[in-house]
């Protein structure tokens, strides 16, 4: 199964999105449905709003009066909260169950309102965040839905902000043009991204890296960061660090498009643990030896025992996300090897530049070759004689930074 959140801003079109998404296929979960669910006549959410904010909430039949909660929930952040806290683990409960039932090859969407201001985005192997100005979202509201603009904006202002979203989003759906635009976004989406996504996961295929340089991308950071909080749920407490390693970890240092993360463990009977459940979470081992893929170790230098190199290798199931997420044993060469060769070249520009000569050198090298493997090959052959000559370095200079002779 597939799990995917998708969010925005009260009125952006979620509700549109997930239309289109469903009529593809996908199964959704609603919370918003969900939350009116659990205060229906003669439940536990029903009694336990009115002990806290009184029988004033209720309509002549005894349902929900929504305005008039809303008017006395959304006055401030204290009685936000108290709605919040009754209401919402009622919701999660429920979802739960929803998820429990939905078919294993599902693409499951699940439309969450507060998915950003719950920090809900590292469950999800996606977040897909519909965005339109908050000034539009207000138009459109009192336009369109006949919500008091003084509501719709009271409402607004308790929800997480633009760059909020930003940062916790992997699908940013652009819904300003006019009705019907959003709908070739949404579709795109479908066929080159989830369905394959999903189809990846379930066979426990990988996207492969391409091995051509490409400049410093400004969002690899922060994508990196999304993809630890999923590894970290994932590994729970197994994982002792979780690092963004590698070429896409530097500053202004050209890189493949692939995403190198570390995860630090006690011992690799710990790693082969975390083989199952990071492979649910969208993140398959790599478990056959491809030219993309060489046998491990690597050969980064300095292998003089090769027992203490070994690692774990997995990949992403996302056809548009490529990582390579190492797992390594705290304190074996490797593990140290990866983390000081970052600080080194973050740390001294000059460095960097020479890296990325070499890295030049090696792409050209691997375009000679139309084959996949071969190109691979002719990349690493470049590039491993110069990380011979690094590694002495490396270690000669993270020594010196802590100190040590
Ligand atoms: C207060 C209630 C009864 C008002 O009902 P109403 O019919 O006016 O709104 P509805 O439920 O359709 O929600 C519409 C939109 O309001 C926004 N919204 C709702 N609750 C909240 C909240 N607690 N904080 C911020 N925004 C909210 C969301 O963008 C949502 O999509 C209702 O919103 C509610 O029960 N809210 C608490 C549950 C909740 O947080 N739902 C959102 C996600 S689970
Ligand atoms: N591209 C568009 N142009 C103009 N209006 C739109 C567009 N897309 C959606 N709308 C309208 O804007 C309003 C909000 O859209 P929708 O209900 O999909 O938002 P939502 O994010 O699900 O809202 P909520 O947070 O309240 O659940 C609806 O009345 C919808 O018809």
């Amino acid at each position: 199964m597939l799990r995917i959140g998708l969010t925005g801003g009260m009125g952006a079109g979620k509700s549109t999105v997930s239309k289109i998404l469903e009529s593809r296929g996908a199964v959704i979960v609603d919370s918003d449905k969900i939350a009116r669910e659990v205060v229906e006549p003669g439940t536990e959410g029903l009694a336990a709003l009115v002990a806290a904010f009184g029988d004033d909430i209720l309509a002549a039949d005894g349902s929900l009066d929504r305005a008039a909660l809303a008017a006395k929930a959304f006055v401030g952040d204290e009685e936000r909260g108290k709605l919040n806290s009754i209401v919402h683990p009622l919701v999660g409960n429920r979802t739960a169950e929803l998820i429990a039932a939905a078919p294993a090859d599902a693409v499951l969407v699940q439309d969450i309102p507060l998915l950003v201001e719950n920090g809900l985005g590292p469950l999800f192997s996606l977040v897909i965040v519909v965005f339109v100005d908050a000034e539009e979202r207000v138009h459109r509201l009192v336009e369109h839905r006949g919500v008091p603009e003084k509501d719709a904006r009271a409402r607004i202002s308790a929800q997480a902000t633009d760059e909020q979203r930003s940062a916790a989003a992997d699908v940013w759906l652009d819904n300003s043009g006019p009705p019907g635009t959003i709908d070739a976004q949404v579709n795109a989406l479908w066929d080159e991204r989830l369905v394959p996504f999903e189809r990846n996961l379930s066979s426990g295929k990988w996207s492969l890296s391409v091995p051509e340089l490409v400049p410093a991308d400004p969002e690899w950071p922060a994508e990196a960061q999304r993809l630890i909080g999923r590894l970290q749920v994932a590994c729970g407490a197994s994982a002792l660090r979780i690092d963004h390693i590698g070429s896409t970890s530097v500053p202004g240092l050209p890189a493949k498009d692939v995403i190198d993360l570390q995860i630090t463990v006690a011992d690799l009977a710990t790693a082969d643990k975390l083989a199952e459940p990071l492979h649910k979470a969208g993140f398959p081992r790599k478990t056959h030896v491809t030219a993309d893929n060489p046998k491990p170790p690597y050969g980064v230098g300095g292998e003089a025992d090769p027992g203490v190199w070994e690692k774990r290798l997995h990949g992403n199931a996302d056809p548009q996300r490529p990582i390579n997420a190492h797992i390594r044993v705290v304190n074996w060469p490797g593990q140290q090897f990866a983390l000081a060769f970052r600080d080194w070249l973050r740390a001294n520009p000059e460095i960097r530049d020479e890296y990325s000569a070499i890295k030049r050198e090696a792409a050209a090298n691997a375009r000679r070759f139309t084959d996949h493997s071969e190109a691979v090959a002719a990349y690493l052959s470049v590039k491993e004689p110069w990380f011979d000559h690094a590694y002495p370095r490396v270690m000669e200079w993270a020594a010196a930074q802590e100190g040590r002779p």
